[in-house]
């Protein structure tokens, strides 16, 4: 029995394996962590993440060919193949500090594969790596092991999951890409993992590529995302300016063949644990790799991020007479997209920072994100992309996290929709009208709310990127 070892159960190693396992039951899978009560989690009725159709798939091969076990070395040490899906965030201090991927979690894992390994072991990259990492990491394996006759061959493999659709994302994906040595130890190697995933990806689906192809095309992949996201929100800014609709403006560029309709909301600006790390990364190596313009361009992708935010947070504060203090706000959404829990780099924790810093009380409330988080996400100093410390200046007195959206509104004098929730499509907002303070605002950073209807009820109502109330238009410009 061919047995897979996965180092990390995040948000990708856990799905991603889940899927895998249920996809081939004559592999043993094994998911190790270093944290424990993560692990516990994963053997646990609560799994540590929200993800739609998580459950039922790790219901359906838990203990019989999916394990999820803090005994990371032995399982590392039997496995024949090992995926690597620890974290590697942005380095917050040292050389690159701001940009640069930290790899400590990686390296760490790999000397630990180099130590434990008696057999030759294919090793799996699946974190999201600066391009060439394989070459660090095949130093890192037979530096330390080559004494044993150990051959390792190093694959990448990125993963393209996104969050909330992720069991989707995996049971059909766009593409399955696997990067290897040309060698024919290499070449062996990809093969042995293409058949993994030929159990169910059909093989026009499975790009095979050189090592450094495949790792940079995972960071590129990302930044043309990201890019679509700040096109679409720099021409918001615009179109709320002039009168035009983003989402015609949208439709009707997208029905271009060659520019295609998806991922073309404007927002309140893109969050995520993936999309500004890997472009500050893209941006690193640029400059490492002597190409400043390159790097200036992918930079503009975060500085419009960053704008988007911060517009949304002043338009908000400008609609109320320039003065938010001492009034409630409610917060609708907290996590960075609908359908997961995650809160990493999620717009809401910026425009929060904002309103109390503008003194403004807030009565937040997300189906998903726990209290604890929300709190903590407030209170943590942070580093904004270029470097600079940021000193959260959120003060927890003046936040209040409820688990109800009628709760949240009640007495506000304005809402702030940041997370796309569905149930917020639904809420019934003649009732939150009338419990609210007037004039009543709906800010909405994700254009969910009927609008015309919010105007019928009363409300004044700010959707992104569409043309303005005549209360909007006629408050001072904002930033
Ligand atoms: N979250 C996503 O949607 C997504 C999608 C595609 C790619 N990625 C990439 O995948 C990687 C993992 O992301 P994630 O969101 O799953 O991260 P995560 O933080 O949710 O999970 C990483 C896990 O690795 C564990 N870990 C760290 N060092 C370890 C070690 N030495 N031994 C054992 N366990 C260790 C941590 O305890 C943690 O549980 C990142 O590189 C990320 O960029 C993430
Ligand atoms: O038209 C859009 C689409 C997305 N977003 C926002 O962009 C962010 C990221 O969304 P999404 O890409 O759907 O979620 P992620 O889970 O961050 O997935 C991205 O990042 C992963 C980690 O690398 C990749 O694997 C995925 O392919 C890539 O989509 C979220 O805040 C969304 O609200 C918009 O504002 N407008």
């Amino acid at each position: 029995m061919v047995k897979i070892c996965c180092i990390g159960a995040g948000y990708v190693g856990g799905p991603t394996m889940a899927v895998m396992a249920l996809k081939c039951p004559e592999i043993q899978v094994t998911v190790v962590d270093i944290s424990e009560p993560r692990i516990n989690a994963w053997n646990s009725d609560t799994l540590p993440i929200y993800e739609p159709g998580l459950d039922d798939v790790v219901k359906q091969c838990r203990d019989k060919n999916l394990f999820f076990s803090t005994d990371v070395e032995r399982h590392v040490s039997e496995s024949d193949i090992v995926f690597v899906s620890v974290n590697t965030p942005t380095k917050t201090q040292g050389l690159g500090a701001g940009k640069a991927a930290d790899l400590t979690y990686w390296e760490s894992a790999a000397r630990m594969i180099a130590d434990v390994s008696r057999s030759s072991k294919i090793v799996v990259e699946k974190s999201t790596v600066p391009v060439r990492t394989a070459e660090a990491i095949e130093k890192i394996l037979t530096h330390n092991n080559n004494s044993r006759g150990v051959e390792f061959q190093i694959l990448s493999n990125p993963e393209f999951l996104a969050e909330g659709t992720a069991i989707n994302d995996l049971y059909t994906p766009d593409r399955v890409l696997i990067g290897g040595r040309g060698s024919p130890g290499g070449q062996k190697a990809v093969k042995a993992l293409r058949d993994v995933y030929a159990h169910w990806v059909p093989l026009e689906r499975i790009i095979c590529t050189n090592l450094w192809s495949a790792e940079l095309s995972k960071l590129a992949a990302n930044a043309f995302l990201a890019q679509r996201i700040s096109s679409v929100n720099a021409m918001s800014a615009l179109c709320e300016a002039t009168g035009a609709d983003v989402s015609q403006v949208a439709h009707a560029v997208g029905t271009d063949s060659r520019i295609g309709p998806k991922f073309l909301n404007a927002s309140v600006g893109f969050g995520g644990s993936c999309f500004q790390k890997d472009i500050l990364n893209l941006i690193y190596i640029c400059e490492c790799n002597g190409l400043p313009e390159a790097a200036s361009y992918w930079k503009q992708v975060i500085k419009v991020n960053d704008y988007q935010k911060t517009r949304f947070a002043n338009r908000v504060v400008s609609s109320m007479f320039n003065t938010v203090s001492g009034k409630k706000i409610a917060i609708l959404g907290f996590a960075f997209k609908k359908d997961t829990g995650d809160t990493r780099e999620t717009p809401a924790i910026d425009v929060c920072n904002r309103l109390v810093a503008d003194m403004a009380k807030l009565s937040i409330y997300d189906p998903r994100v726990l209290e604890e988080q929300i709190r903590k996400d407030l209170s943590v100093a942070r580093f904004d992309w270029n470097h600079h410390q940021i000193k959260a200046e959120g003060m927890l007195e003046q936040v209040s996290v409820v688990s109800d959206a009628y709760v949240a509104t009640k007495d506000a004098h304005g809402i702030c929709v940041l997370t796309e929730w569905d149930e917020f499509k639904s809420l019934d907002f003649e009732r939150i009208f009338e419990n609210m303070r007037k004039p009543a605002f709906v800010f909405d950073g994700r254009n969910v709310v009927d609008a015309v209807k919010l105007r019928e009820i009363g409300f004044i109502v700010y959707s992104i990127g569409k043309p303005l109330d005549s209360w909007l238009r006629n408050m001072p410009s904002v930033a």
